[in-house]
């Protein structure tokens, strides 16, 4: 028996997660709840006694008084709102709610229960706070809860029913109200989340019961109407209303309702949640009930919740849609303030770094840029080492000189010097550099002699080079290239030694040799100079290896260091596709060590490191700094020049390749980055100029000097005119690539320049001015200086046509018997006529004939025949170049 007894006091207990459950809450927000009001509870199967349910209802009751409080000027508003009609239109909508949801039971609860929940219902003094409380569903639901649970089944409802009604009479509106209540509130919950209303059909059942009673009060309908989101609530209101129709109530209840409605939608921010399942009920409401659906649309905007970060990391340009989304914001808000920053916008567009830093900065949101430049352009990235971890390299040096002056035997001569050490046995492989060990020391050689391709590299931004030798044939003296060669190597920045070669020849002159030398700022040492001549023999391998020991002493001086313990970055020297090998990159590891598996980016190629030899033909697992190596793993084939690094994986280096593609596309549809007499003073302004280098090319060496004399008194707001290199002769390409690496501008003083220079001079966007006047050279950088240039006009050349006969006529004087190589040719052109790279005249075509006809121009593939004004020395093999000047815009 007292088994039985416990067991049925036990069911008889309220529970944390029943009464939860019965407020369509969850246990947790009851636990907190109780917690926060310091009721002892553990967990969701805690007891909820009779005085903490009191409690809990009176906090709810709280919060719904200091909402009525901050609300009360909302009541205005809502008793326009609510019209008889409206309240009228209600219980039409209620009655076609399925009556038989309600049926359902609910949790047995005590009277116990229900007593104190009516007793609070009682207190409630109006419609309007009772309407809040069940809007909010939390009074409202516990009153409902107990009433479900005397309900039970729909049987007992109708008892209850009929309690309620019994109430009323006896109470007055108290009892009625309190189910009305409860409904409501156990309504909107349910209405809310799920569709209470037909969870909750016991009780409402009950409720309609109940509210039967409270109609006549009035408040009861108010209370009903609230809750009424659901079928709960509206059934038991179609009770009310059936009995008593002619009551005023309804128009209450709308009343109640829209309070209801209004207090839902009006979240009050600590009670966010709650409120946030009121609304949900009342929306429930709306849906349900079209009379109000007007209503609620009048309901003041829910507060916006400012979610704005306080911080953004933005990694590069962006669209609207994008911005707006990390800025939390609606794209049309974005849209807008851009409008609003004159920028028209749509939702797709790019948004530049400016942009971004606006809009945000307009928000109030900080942002952290966080572009990773140095990974797509790793070549401009300057790894900084502690000292502790660099270690000695070898060096690595480029073999220069003029034609035939025995840089290719003097490379191979040092190369089969055996002071290879341990290293002998393996097959030599060409690839593009070897090394050599002497006295325990390597040297890396670069196996592609000539300036062009040192400069080519350069002209890439790849410095390779630390030394560089340049060869001079004993028995020859300097020629024109090895004072190129000498150029290229000063504007490097890197040290020079020079190796008098074939002095084996009986006619070898070294001192001659050193005294030229010493035209180029090279004087020996033994001279009280500072550079160092090496005689030798390439061919009868004489004073190689006092070469090599002289390159290790400028080593030594120079103090080469890298870090080997750090991913590898490297230099393609060459690269090609393998029959067999697919892709294969010749490369120069210069930082760190590279390991065979390394994933790694090569100009825009990517791949991984699947194998790797050095020039012995043997295969490496790991090469260290200032080591050559061809590798194989590449998806495409790198150019010459291209920077390599290695990077964590295949994935990442393929997306930094696909980039770098891009970004070289862009640029070369881009503006010239080169700097041109034109665009000279805005660099000098900038600061990024302090020395303007200059490339200049005569038709005789006394022009060269006299330009260098003249050009170099020039000094302009602190820049001044730095001559890299001059000599005789056209202009030919690797001068134009010289002028690439060196950012420099070439001076063609009555030359031209060659054929292959030409493509080259539009491919590097170098600026070449052709000048006939000294005056004119020197007026021109002087006004570019200055920012003064002007312009106006530009030579444009049209074509060019071969002289292949000379007719002599009296009278006229010497025709021209040309054909028209490019271009064309046209009779009020301006012509110079070339031989040999130098300009020997420059003047107007004076006539142009197809046979005997005057021809207003003629095209390249036809022959015509020339004449120029005041002109006659024309020599079969010129070259007649014509030209229009058009006017540029500055
Ligand atoms: N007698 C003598 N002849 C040499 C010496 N070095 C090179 N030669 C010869 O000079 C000629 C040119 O030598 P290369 O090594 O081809 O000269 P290069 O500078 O590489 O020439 P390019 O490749 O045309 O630029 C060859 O016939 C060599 O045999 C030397 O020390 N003594």
């Amino acid at each position: 028996m007292d088994n039985k007894q416990d067991s049925k006091d036990n069911k008889d207990k309220l529970r944390v997660y029943e009464y939860a459950k019965s407020l369509n809450m969850s246990s947790k927000e009851i636990i907190t709840i109780l917690k926060r009001l310091n009721l002892p509870v553990n967990n969701h199967m805690s007891v909820m006694e009779n005085e903490m349910v009191h409690k809990v209802e009176g906090f709810f009751r709280d919060i719904k008084a200091n909402a009525a409080a901050k609300r009360a000027q909302d009541t205005a508003s809502v008793a326009v709102s609510s019209s008889p009609q409206q309240a009228a239109s209600r219980p039409q909508q209620q009655d076609r709610k399925p009556q038989g949801q309600h049926g359902q039971g609910n949790k047995n609860t005590n009277h116990d229960r229900q007593g104190p929940m009516n007793s609070i219902n009682t207190k409630t003094p109006t419609n309007q706070q009772q309407s809040e409380q069940r809007a909010s569903g939390q009074q409202g639901n516990r009153p409902q809860q107990n009433r479900p649970t005397q309900g039970g089944q729909g049987e007992r409802r109708q008892g209850q029913g009929q309690g309620f009604q019994g109430n009323r009479q006896g109470q007055g509106g108290g009892g009625a109200n309190r189910p009305g209540g409860g409904q409501g509130g156990s309504n909107n919950r349910p209405g809310g989340g799920q569709g209470g209303s037909s969870n909750r059909p016991g009780p409402s059942g009950q409720n309609r019961g109940g509210q039967g009673g409270q109609g006549p009060q009035g408040n009861a309908g108010g209370r009903g109407g609230a809750p009424r989101p659901e079928g709960g609530n509206r059934q038991g209101q179609q009770t009310q209303n059936r009995s008593f129709d002619s009551r005023p109530a309804p128009g209450n209840r709308g009343n109640g309702n829209d309070e209801g409605g209004n207090r839902g939608k009006s979240n009050r921010p600590n009670q966010r949640r709650f409120d946030d399942a009121k609304t949900n009920g009342f929306k429930g409401n709306n849906r349900g009930s079209k009379g109000r659906g007007g209503k609620f649309q009048q309901q003041p905007p829910r507060e916006k919740i400012d979610n704005t970060p306080k911080k953004i990391i933005v990694r590069g340009t962006m669209t609207v849609g994008d911005l707006a989304k990390l800025l939390h914001k609606d794209a049309s808000e974005v849209i807008k303030k851009l409008i609003f920053l004159g920028v028209m916008a749509t939702i797709n567009q790019e948004l530049d770094m400016d942009a971004i830093l606006l809009i945000a900065g307009d928000y109030g949101v900080e942002v952290e840029v966080k572009i990773p430049v140095e990974e797509d352009s790793f070549e401009t990235v300057e790894e900084t080492d502690e000292e502790e971890d660099l270690v000695s390299r070898p060096p690595v040096v480029t073999i220069m000189g003029h034609v035939d002056h025995g840089k290719t035997t003097l490379l191979d001569s040092i190369r089969k010097t055996n002071v290879t050490g341990g290293e002998a046995g393996g097959i030599t492989q060409h690839i593009g550099a070897y090394q050599v060990e002497i006295n325990h020391k390597k040297i890396t050689f670069l196996d592609t002699p000539g300036h062009e391709a040192f400069t080519l590299m350069r002209a890439r931004g790849a410095q390779v080079t630390d030394i560089t030798i340049i060869v001079v044939a004993a028995d020859d003296g300097i020629m024109p290239q090895t004072v190129e060669a000498i150029n290229h190597a000063k504007a490097a920045g890197v040290p020079i030694i020079v190796a008098v070669n074939k002095i084996d020849k009986p006619e070898a002159n070294v001192d001659k040799i050193k005294q030229e030398m010493t035209e180029y700022e090279l004087v020996p040492e033994e001279w009280g100079g500072d550079t160092i001549f090496v005689e030798v023999s390439a061919k009868q391998r004489i004073g190689l290896e006092n070469l090599l020991e002289m390159i290790l002493l400028v080593a030594e001086v120079n103090d080469y260091k890298a870090n080997p313990d750090k991913r590898a970055r490297a230099t393609v020297i060459e690269a090609e596709l393998d029959k067999g090998k697919g892709p294969v990159a010749r490369i120069l590891v210069q930082h760190g060590t590279l390991k065979i598996g390394d994933a790694f980016v090569a100009g825009n190629c990517f791949g991984r490191v699947r194998a790797m030899v050095n020039d012995k033909g043997r295969r490496l697992k790991e090469a260290g700094p200032s080591t050559p190596v061809e590798i194989t793993g590449l998806t495409e084939v790198p150019l010459a020049g291209d920077p390599f690094m290695v990077f964590e994986d295949e994935r990442k280096a393929r997306a930094i390749a696909d980039r770098r593609s891009i970004k070289q596309r862009q640029s070369e549809m881009g503006a010239n980055t080169r700097v041109t007499l034109d665009d000279l003073y805005s660099h000098i302004k900038d600061g990024e100029i302090k020395d303007l280098n200059v490339i200049i090319k005569a038709d005789v060496q006394g022009s060269a000097e006299a330009l260098k004399g003249s050009l170099a008194k020039i000094d302009i707001e602190g820049v001044r005119v730095k001559i890299i290199h001059s000599g005789v002769g056209a202009i030919t390409e690797s001068d134009i690539i010289l002028a690439s690496a060196s950012n420099a501008i070439v001076i063609g003083f009555n030359v031209r320049p060659d054929p292959q220079a030409e493509a080259t001079i539009a491919q590097e966007k170098v600026d070449v001015r052709m000048h006939r006047v000294i005056y004119n050279v020197i007026d021109e950088i002087e006004q570019a200086m200055k920012g003064m240039l002007d312009p106006v006009f530009k030579e444009v050349v049209i074509g060019h046509a071969e002289v292949r006969n000379v007719f002599k006529v009296t009278k006229v004087g010497a025709i021209a018997g040309c054909m028209v190589t490019s271009g064309k040719v046209s009779r009020n052109a301006e012509a110079r006529l070339i031989r040999e790279g130098i300009v020997v005249y420059t003047g107007k075509v004076d006539s142009l004939k197809r046979f005997k006809d005057d021809a207003k121009e003629v095209a390249q593939g036809y022959e015509c025949g020339i004449t120029l004004e005041r002109f006659n020395d024309i020599k079969e093999g010129d070259v007649i170049e014509a030209f229009v000047m058009e006017s540029v815009e500055r």
